[in-house]
């Protein structure tokens, strides 16, 4: 059975939220393309639940835009909301929320349109959709958490929604489960040809099933780009901690890069506009140590085997906290740190100088 719903678009222009008279989202603005899939990260408190809530019709905006699939639902300046029922969205929570009472298919069923032709035929393709066919006929109870989630997936895509809003649904799973239901999601989706927004803390999240992902801070959204670009080029130190970066060492930047340690560090990308002091972020992936030469003079506190290298963790005079290389052999007492310039990210000081 096709399972292909109509294409899908969201477009937010200054959204802004506040809750409790605290800001919780600032001026956002996202356009996602028909049938992307977005991942959305923040730390605790940023405000991804919140806009997903405005998304859903569960709260509205103070100020700013949303329209989903053409269609405009909530533009305070106009006076439109349109109820979250008839948003035609898609919603998967972290917990469940399936009718305990009854069956895998009840469930779907209870979703479908009542007009669907073919209703039953159709609930049975959802459910092997995302391997649980054979579960069709028992209780929610009777399931596993991740066969469960599967359930909810069949369950949101039975509305043929404009838009799948997904909210931390794999954060109650073990990693094994967690890991085998992630590539379902994004096969199924993928197949549906729906636009998602999936709201996750977990890094694996974003590589693995994001066409782009969208970064909040304290309730602005700070970067809005693919995988690869978040990994090139994070635009804030809280971006490039998301993506394995240790920082900030502080330093005094110098013409090209930043002195550390009294060594010059190059790095490929520095934040516009800074003078004077700088912080230095590095993965440990860019970090090498070297026995002789030149680079930032360390001695070994503790190294550790770690999925076939050796990852050592290493003080740098000057510098307050462990500098953390991943090394192909055991490390060295002592050694030169040489850090790769595209591992390398400069922003501004956190400290006042
Ligand atoms: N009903 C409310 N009244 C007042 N403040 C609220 C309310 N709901 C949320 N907040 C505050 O708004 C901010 C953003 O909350 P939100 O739940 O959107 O963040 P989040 O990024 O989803 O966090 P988490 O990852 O912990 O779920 C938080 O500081 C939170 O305390």
């Amino acid at each position: 059975m096709n399972l292909q719903v109509r294409n899908s678009s969201v477009r937010i222009a200054g959204l802004s939220k506040s809750l409790g008279g605290h800001p919780v989202l600032r001026d956002v603005h996202l356009d996602m393309e028909a049938g992307e899939f977005v991942v959305l990260i923040g730390a605790s408190g940023s405000g991804k639940t919140t806009l997903l809530r405005l998304l859903g019709g569960l709260e509205q905006a103070d100020a700013g835009r949303i329209e989903i699939d053409g269609a405009c639902v909530d533009a305070p300046a106009e006076h439109r909301f349109v109820a979250p029922e008839r948003r035609g969205l898609g919603m998967v929570f972290q917990e469940y929320a399936l009718w305990p009472h009854l069956s895998c298919i009840e469930n779907i069923l209870a979703a479908l349109p009542r007009g669907e032709p073919e209703r039953k035929t159709r609930a049975a393709a959802l459910l092997d959709s995302v391997g649980v066919g054979h579960l069709a006929t028992k209780r929610p109870h009777q399931l596993s958490g991740g066969q469960q989630q599967r359930v909810g997936v069949a369950r949101a895509l039975a509305v043929r929604p404009r838009l799948l809003l997904l909210d931390e649904p794999l954060s109650s799973l073990d990693v094994e489960v967690r890991d085998q239901l992630r590539l379902e999601i994004r096969r199924v989706v993928r197949e549906a040809g729906v636009a998602a927004l999936f709201v996750s803390h977990d890094p694996d999240d974003a590589w693995r099933l994001a066409d782009r992902v969208a970064v909040l801070e304290g309730g602005q959204l700070v970067q809005f780009d693919t995988p690869e670009v978040l990994y090139r080029r994070p635009a804030t130190p809280g971006v490039a901690r998301f993506t394995g970066a240790q920082g900030g060492f502080e330093g005094v930047l110098s013409g090209e890069g930043i002195v550390l340690a009294g060594v010059d560090v190059i790095a490929q990308h520095r934040q516009a506009g800074l003078n004077g002091h700088g912080a230095l972020y590095v993965r440990p992936e860019g970090v090498r140590a070297d026995g002789a030469g030149s680079g930032l003079p360390a001695e070994r506190l503790h190294a550790v085997f770690e999925a076939g290298r050796y990852r050592a963790y290493w003080r740098v005079p000057g510098i307050e906290r462990p500098l953390v290389s991943l090394e192909d052999a055991p490390p060295p007492a002592q050694a030169h740190l040489r850090i790769a310039p595209e591992q390398a990210f400069i922003f501004a000081s956190t400290k006042t100088h």
